[in-house]
């Protein structure tokens, strides 16, 4: 077999930090309905959530308002984290390095952040901490990482050029195709874009939207078998919580699907069976439909960044 190549030095989405004012109806989310086991850290009054060895992939931390705090994107080594450090710099953006207590606090051996072209908070990290307790998922979900990372997340842009020149060419995302909007001839074709650094089809997505809200449109986890999404969605019609759309397959990814409303306006996407890209063969295709069957939006919430 040939070695899948890849320029870029981000290898997977990491982790996923995001504000809440809202820890109690969180807590019932990750942990009642969804199903994450309950993981430990240095802030006893954050909610660290488990999906394998990490010792949190998702950190939910008490604050004022309801928005993404962090996205942690993996490298290999200090090497590789320096090689970024510098293409983040040269492309004229202030990079700092995560201090001793903050690493330790995030349970990686180093990171630096900056901020993406929309503003959004980013730490690019190695050497992450493992936590080799079995991980006790309370409904018996097993999670599709390693590799291929937490999943994705996919963010509002309010300049998609500039945010892709900044994901692709300083960060080394691969583009993963599109999906165009139905929007009105005189806006002009806007298309939510695909980005991968791994076999997964996409870790990240971005969609044109204003510069408001919480900075996600949702992030997506992956399990092993499509019960787990079934009794999933059970639970969160179970416990009244907001089902944004109903179960679907992507025409993309292929993932099976469901979205649950996370306080602030943003979503949950959890889904099974999600395809893994050959790089080799792979190019960008665009997709005419988000979905194969199934996605139906109509019973849910509006997001926050288009409401
Ligand atoms: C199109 C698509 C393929 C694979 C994905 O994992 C994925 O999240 C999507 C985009 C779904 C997308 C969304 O998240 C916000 C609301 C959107 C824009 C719609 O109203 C249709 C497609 C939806
Ligand atoms: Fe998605």
């Amino acid at each position: 077999m040939t070695p899948q190549l890849y320029d870029s030095d981000i290898k997977a989405l990491g982790y996923v930090e995001v504000q809440t004012n809202d820890m109690s109806r969180w807590r019932t989310l990750a942990l009642d309905i969804l199903g994450f086991a309950e993981g430990s850290g240095p802030d006893p009054d954050s909610l660290y959530l488990r999906l394998d060895e990490r010792a949190a992939r998702i950190v939910v931390r008490p604050g004022e308002t309801d928005k993404v705090s962090v996205v942690g994107w993996e490298v290999r080594d200090r090497e590789a984290m320096e090689r970024v450090r510098t293409a983040v710099e040269a492309a004229g953006v202030d990079v700092r390095d995560l201090t001793a207590e903050e690493s330790d606090a995030r349970r990686v051996e180093a990171a630096i952040t900056f901020s993406d072209p929309a503003g959004i908070p980013l730490e690019v990290f190695f050497g992450a901490v493992l936590d080799h307790s079995p991980v006790v998922t309370p409904f018996g979900a097993r999670f599709v990482t390693g590799a291929q990372g937490l999943g994705h997340v996919v963010i509002p842009v309010p300049d998609q050029g500039k945010a892709y020149d900044f994901y692709v060419q300083t960060l080394g995302f691969l583009p993963r195709g599109a999906f165009r909007l139905d929007t009105p001839p005189e806006v002009g074709p806007m298309r939510i874009r695909f980005f991968g650094v791994n076999q997964r089809h996409h870790s990240l997505a971005m969609m044109p939207a204003p510069k408001q809200g919480p900075g996600l449109i949702h992030v997506m986890v992956e399990v092993d078998d499509l019960d787990t999404v079934g009794r999933a969605q059970d639970r969160v019609v179970a416990e009244g919580a907001s089902l944004s759309s109903t179960l679907g397959r992507h025409t993309n990814d292929k993932m099976l699907s469901f979205y649950v409303r996370a306080p602030g306006g943003w979503d949950i996407e959890f889904g099974t069976d999600g395809i893994l890209v050959d790089e080799d063969q792979y190019t960008t295709e665009e997709i005419t439909a988000d979905s194969y069957w199934g996605h139906d939006w109509s019973g849910g919430e509006p997001l926050a960044v288009v409401s």
